[in-house]
């Protein structure tokens, strides 16, 4: 589904769900069950070699969620993830059959994260955190060399000069010089995959094109491949595009539509993805804006208990009552790898969704209006 063409995949996610426990007050949790958050719905996904996917949805819709299954760090309730074809959790557990080890699997798939200046240990200089992580993995590097790399990758993303750099701890760096330390700490490992969440947001506007056009040049020079999360719309597309990658927008814990981003934003094809470029307005700063956003409701449904059918039913403005009970795929079986693909019955001029009756509230418009 939605591969880029002739790449290897690296990652492999199939009918993946994720639950949680909700965390509840102590009275709730004394009378019973427990409820459970959907946070991650039936994705399936593969990341290739030398990809960009960049994740966009509003606050609470399963992002860091499905990120961290696509590295190996949040262990799926449902579905399998493979890492080059070996089952990352049968890895985990040692079952039978292990032809990659999960500690070259952890080490393929790293991250980094929102808040760099948290995820670096602020009683260490900058080379001792470096160090870390090639002791354990490579320990046969002598100290001479382990220190050549780490000079080198710093002074690779601009931390010049590079001994200087490494003998500061985190509080003597700014937060896009901790970001960049960061993103050593996770290049040293040779990864194939890093989960980058929301790892610009937290930086000054005057720096998240620069880290951008970094994490671009890294992924040209090292073949690296970046899950970029964002609930920022244009800084998704500057690097998908700019990548050649693809945009995947989530709501409610799955993924709506997925592809180019440019056709993803340019013509949203599911009206969840407009609702999200409408609420962008420097996508497009001479477009026409519509003075309200085109939703029927804008309270967003509890992910405890999700509508029925295709989840966006209860705000969509072009749904009838099909999409209260038939949840629309986002796979289409004509589409070739990388092509643009939209969980919607509407891109669908056969569905029995053209029948259907418009819920309350809603205008009907036919095929052929859609078509125009
Ligand atoms: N460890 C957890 N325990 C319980 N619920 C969780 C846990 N992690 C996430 N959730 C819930 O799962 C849903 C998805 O959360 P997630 O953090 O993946 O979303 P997100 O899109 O990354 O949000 P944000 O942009 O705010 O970080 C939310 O309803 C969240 O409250």
């Amino acid at each position: 589904m939605s591969t880029p063409a002739g790449d290897d995949v690296v990652v492999s996610l199939e009918d993946v769900c994720v639950d949680f426990e909700k965390e509840q007050g102590l009275v709730d949790s004394l009378f019973g069950e427990p409820e459970r958050v959907q946070a991650v719905s039936d994705v399936s996904i593969d990341v290739p070699e030398n990809d960009v996917l960049a994740l966009v949805g509003e606050s609470g819709c399963g992002k860091t969620t499905l990120g961290k299954t696509i590295i190996g760090v949040q262990r799926p309730t449902e579905g399998s993830v493979e890492y080059r074809g070996q089952d990352v959790w049968d890895a985990k557990d040692g079952r039978d059959d292990v032809e990659v080890p999960f500690g070259d699997i952890r080490r393929s798939l790293q991250m980094i994260h929102q808040d760099p200046g948290a995820a670096l240990n602020p009683n260490r200089k900058v080379l001792t955190t470096l160090e870390a992580p090639l002791k354990r993995w490579e320990s046969d590097l002598s100290t001479e060399d382990r220190r050549a790399r780490i000079f080198a990758l710093l002074d690779r993303v601009g931390m010049d000069p590079p001994e200087d750099y490494a003998h500061r701890f985190p509080h003597q760096l700014s937060g896009g010089e901790q970001q960049r330390v960061a993103l050593v700490r996770a290049l040293l490992m040779n990864p194939d995959v890093i989960l980058a969440d929301e790892a610009v947001s937290a930086l000054d506007v005057s720096l998240r094109v620069e880290t951008m056009d970094l994490l671009l040049e890294l992924q040209e020079q090292f073949g690296t491949s970046f899950v970029f999360i964002s609930h920022n719309l244009s800084n998704a597309r500057y690097l998908a595009k700019e990548a050649g990658g693809r945009i995947g927008i989530m709501y409610l814990g799955e993924i709506v539509e997925i592809g180019p981003p440019e056709e993803v934003l340019n013509d949203p094809q599911h009206p969840y993805s407009k609702v999200l470029r409408w609420a962008t307005a420097d996508l497009d700063p001479s477009a026409q804006r519509m003075a309200d956003p085109p939703v029927r409701s804008i309270d967003i449904p509890d992910p405890v208990d999700p509508p029925s059918g295709c989840r966006f039913h209860t705000r969509c403005p072009e749904a009838r009552e099909v999409c209260t009970t038939d949840a629309p795929d986002l796979g289409d079986d004509d589409a070739a790898p990388g092509d643009r693909c939209a969980a919607c019955h509407r891109t669908d001029p056969h569905h029995e969704y053209w029948q259907s009756e418009p819920l309350d509230g809603v205008e009907s418009t036919d095929l052929e209006a859609v078509n125009d």
